[in-house]
C-alpha cells in the first residue's frame, strides 16, 4: 500500500505536487542564481514576421524518449529554453552525452548502462517532466529513484495517474522522503485505461509501450500535440503506433532499440497563442509563420466570433512530414472585438487547449464586454489572472477557478514580479507590451523555461523589450 503523504508549502508531496504560492510570490525553487529582468517600453503597435519555435511541451517528452534508444538521436528544430536545458542537465548527469551541433540541433547518444547514483537532483527538482524518465528507466532497470516532480505551481498535480498507468507495466511506485523509489517486475498490460487523460501521464504510457514487444492499447489517452508529437518520433525508432490523434492508440514495442534517428519536433502551437494575444493586445497587425493551425482551430474560431480577422496562408507541412502548418496574419481588430457571451473553458484535446486559455485574458481585456473564464484544469492557475488588474484589465475573481473580465479597458505600465507559472507570467509580458510607459518583469526565469529569446523576438516585430540582470 503506498502511503499519500500531506503536501508541504515548500516541498511537493509524493502525489500531489506544486502546492500553490501567491501570485505576487517569487519564484523560489525555479529560479536560477542569476536572475533576469525585462524592461518594456509599452503601447507601440508590432509589425511584421515572426516564426515559432517547437514546444518544450513535446522536447521534454523526446528528451526522455532519448533514452530508449542506444543509437545517436538527433533532435532538430529543436527548442533551446531553461527547461530543455534542465533536462539535459539530468541526462547529462546519468551519463548520457549531449552536444548542440547548432543553434537547434541537438544530439543525445546514451552510454550502454547509465549512472543513475548521480542523477542532477537541482536540475531535476525544477520540471515536472522528469516524471517520464521513469516509462523510458523501467526497461533496463529493476529500481531506481527519482525526485519529486516540480514545474509550474499551478495547485495540486496528481501524480497518481502516472502510478496507475505504470502498475500496468509492473512498476511499483513508492514514496519516500524526498523521491519515488521505483520497483520493476516487467509485465505487459495488453489493454488498459488511463486514469486521467493526461499528457505526460500518456506520454509515460507511451514510454512503457514503446519497448514492450506484445501489444499494448491505451484507452483514454490524450491526442494531444506533445502526444502526436512523441508517437511520431517512436514511429521513426521503429515503435508500431496506430490511433495516433485518437484516444485510443494500439502500440506494439521493441525489446531493444538501437537506431541512429533524426527528427524534428512541430511548432509550438501554444506560442502561437502567445503571439497572437501579444498582438491582439497591442491592436497590431502581424504574421506568425509555421502555425500548427489545427491544434488551436478552436481557439482561432473563438476568436473569430469575437471579431477579430485573420487570415491563414495556404498549408505546408512541419518538418516531421505529418503536421499541417500555415502562416497566420493577424489584423487590426481597432477596439471592435466583442466579448463572447459564453464562458471560455479548457478542455483536453480537441477542446481550446488548457495551455491557451490563460492568453484569452488579456484579449477579453481589449474586448468591450464581460467575459467568463472558466480554468477548471488547474485548482490555482486562475488566481494568477488577477495580477493583470495592476496593469488596468479589469479582472474580478469570482473563486479559484472563475474569473469575469471586463473591457475594454486602457492598460497602465506596471513594476511586477513573474509568478511561478509560465502562462501566466507571459500574460504579464502580453499587458506591458500594450501598456504606455515603463514597465518591469521581474525574474523571467519561468517564461524561458518554455519560449526561447522572446525579448529579440519581439524586438523584431517593433517592440522595446530590454533584458536586464
Ligand atoms: C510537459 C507537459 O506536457 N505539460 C503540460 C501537461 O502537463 P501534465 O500532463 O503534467 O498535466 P497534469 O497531469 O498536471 O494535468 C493538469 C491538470 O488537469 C487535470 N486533468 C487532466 C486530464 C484529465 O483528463 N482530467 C483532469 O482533470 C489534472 O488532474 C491536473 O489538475 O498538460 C497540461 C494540461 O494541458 C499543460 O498545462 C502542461 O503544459
Ligand atoms: C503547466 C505547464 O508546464 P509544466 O507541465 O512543465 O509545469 C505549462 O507549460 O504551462
Amino acid at each position: 500500500m503506498i502511503p499519500d503523504v500531506p503536501n508541504s508549502d515548500s516541498e511537493p508531496g509524493p502525489f500531489t505536487e506544486n502546492t500553490d504560492t501567491t501570485a505576487s510570490s517569487l519564484i523560489d525553487l525555479q529560479s536560477t542564481s542569476r536572475e533576469v529582468h525585462l524592461k518594456i517600453e509599452g503601447g507601440r503597435r508590432l509589425h511584421g514576421e515572426v516564426a515559432l519555435k517547437a514546444s518544450k511541451n513535446a522536447a521534454v517528452a523526446l528528451l526522455c524518449a532519448s533514452l530508449l534508444n542506444h543509437g545517436i538521436t538527433r533532435f532538430l528544430n529543436f527548442p533551446r529554453i531553461e527547461e530543455v536545458t534542465r533536462m539535459i542537465e539530468v541526462l547529462e548527469s546519468i551519463g548520457v552525452k549531449t552536444n548542440w551541433r547548432d543553434n537547434n540541433t541537438l544530439e543525445l547518444h546514451r552510454p550502454k548502462k547509465l549512472n543513475l547514483q548521480n542523477l542532477d537532483e537541482d536540475a531535476a527538482r525544477k520540471t515536472r517532466s522528469v516524471l517520464m524518465l521513469i516509462g523510458s528507466l523501467m526497461h533496463d532497470h529493476e529500481e531506481f529513484e527519482i525526485p519529486y516532480a516540480g514545474g509550474c505551481k499551478l495547485g495540486e498535480r496528481t501524480v497518481k495517474p502516472h502510478q496507475y498507468a505504470l502498475e500496468e507495466f509492473g512498476v511499483n511506485i513508492i514514496a519516500t522522503d524526498k523521491q519515488y523509489t521505483i520497483k520493476v517486475d516487467r509485465k505487459a498490460p495488453g489493454e488498459m485505461t488511463l486514469y486521467e487523460s493526461g499528457n505526460t501521464v500518456t506520454n509515460n504510457t507511451i514510454l512503457a509501450a514503446a519497448r514492450t514487444a506484445e501489444g499494448t492499447f491505451i484507452q483514454a489517452a490524450s491526442c494531444d500535440y506533445m502526444v502526436q508529437d512523441l508517437c511520431y518520433f517512436l514511429q521513426k525508432l521503429g515503435v508500431e503506433i496506430e490511433g495516433i490523434g485518437t484516444p485510443l492508440l494500439h502500440i506494439r514495442g521493441l525489446s531493444r532499440i538501437k537506431k541512429n534517428v533524426e527528427y524534428a519536433p512541430t511548432e509550438d502551437p501554444i506560442e502561437a497563442m502567445f503571439f497572437i494575444s501579444a498582438a491582439v493586445t497591442t491592436d497590431s497587425e502581424i504574421v506568425i509563420k509555421r502555425v500548427p493551425f489545427r491544434w488551436i482551430s478552436l481557439e482561432l474560431m473563438k476568436l473569430k466570433k469575437m471579431g477579430l480577422r485573420y487570415t491563414l496562408s495556404s498549408s505546408y507541412k512541419a518538418y516531421n512530414g505529418h503536421v499541417d502548418l500555415a502562416d497566420l496574419t493577424i489584423h487590426q481588430h481597432e477596439g471592435k472585438l466583442c466579448a463572447l457571451p459564453d464562458k471560455l473553458h479548457p478542455n483536453i484535446w480537441p477542446g481550446l487547449n488548457p495551455d491557451s486559455l490563460p492568453y484569452f485574458v488579456p484579449i477579453a481585456g481589449v474586448a468591450t464586454g464581460k467575459t467568463l473564464i472558466h480554468d477548471w484544469i488547474y485548482e490555482r492557475r486562475a488566481i494568477y489572472y488577477g495580477e493583470l488588474s495592476k496593469l488596468g484589465i479589469k479582472v474580478e475573481l469570482l473563486d479559484q477557478h472563475r474569473v469575469y473580465v471586463q473591457g475594454p479597458s486602457e492598460l497602465v505600465k506596471a513594476n511586477l514580479s513573474c509568478p511561478p507559472a509560465l502562462r501566466p507570467a507571459s500574460l504579464l509580458l502580453v499587458g506591458m507590451l500594450a501598456a504606455s510607459g515603463m514597465s518591469v518583469l521581474r525574474n523571467i526565469y519561468v517564461i524561458n523555461r518554455g519560449y526561447e529569446d522572446l525579448a529579440a523576438r519581439l524586438n523584431m516585430l517593433g517592440a522595446s523589450v530590454e533584458i536586464f540582470s
